[in-house]
């Protein structure tokens, strides 16, 4: 199974092979300000879902979040090891 750390190193090789047909590649292309949108949006959709859908639906839209944020990181140059420190 997936984990946030294979995910993020999985998401840190695209933007350094920048792959065709990629949307990582196209999200970061559209900047801080446009994934910055993507969290935002999704964070309001995790909300919704945990308070009005199914259990799957909510992890569902979490996993979704935590992908953003991660593109988000890789925008800025942040590592795990930078937030990890914070937790
Ligand atoms: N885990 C994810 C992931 N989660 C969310 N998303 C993107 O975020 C969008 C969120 O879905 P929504 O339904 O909320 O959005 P939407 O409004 O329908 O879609 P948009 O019109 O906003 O694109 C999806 O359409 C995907 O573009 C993801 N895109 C990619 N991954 C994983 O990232 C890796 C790299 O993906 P690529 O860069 O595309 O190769 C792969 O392992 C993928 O499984």
């Amino acid at each position: 199974m997936k984990t946030f750390d294979t995910l993020f190193a999985e998401l840190s090789d695209k933007a350094a092979t920048r792959p065709a047909g990629s949307g990582t590649v196209a999200e970061l292309d559209t900047g801080v300000h446009g994934i910055g949108k993507k969290v935002v949006e999704e964070a309001a959709e995790v909300w919704m879902a945990a308070e009005y859908e199914s259990d799957e639906r909510t992890a569902e839209e979490i996993s979704q979040l935590l992908y953003h944020l991660q593109v988000l990181m890789i925008a800025r140059g942040l590592t795990l090891a930078d937030v990890y420190t914070h937790l």
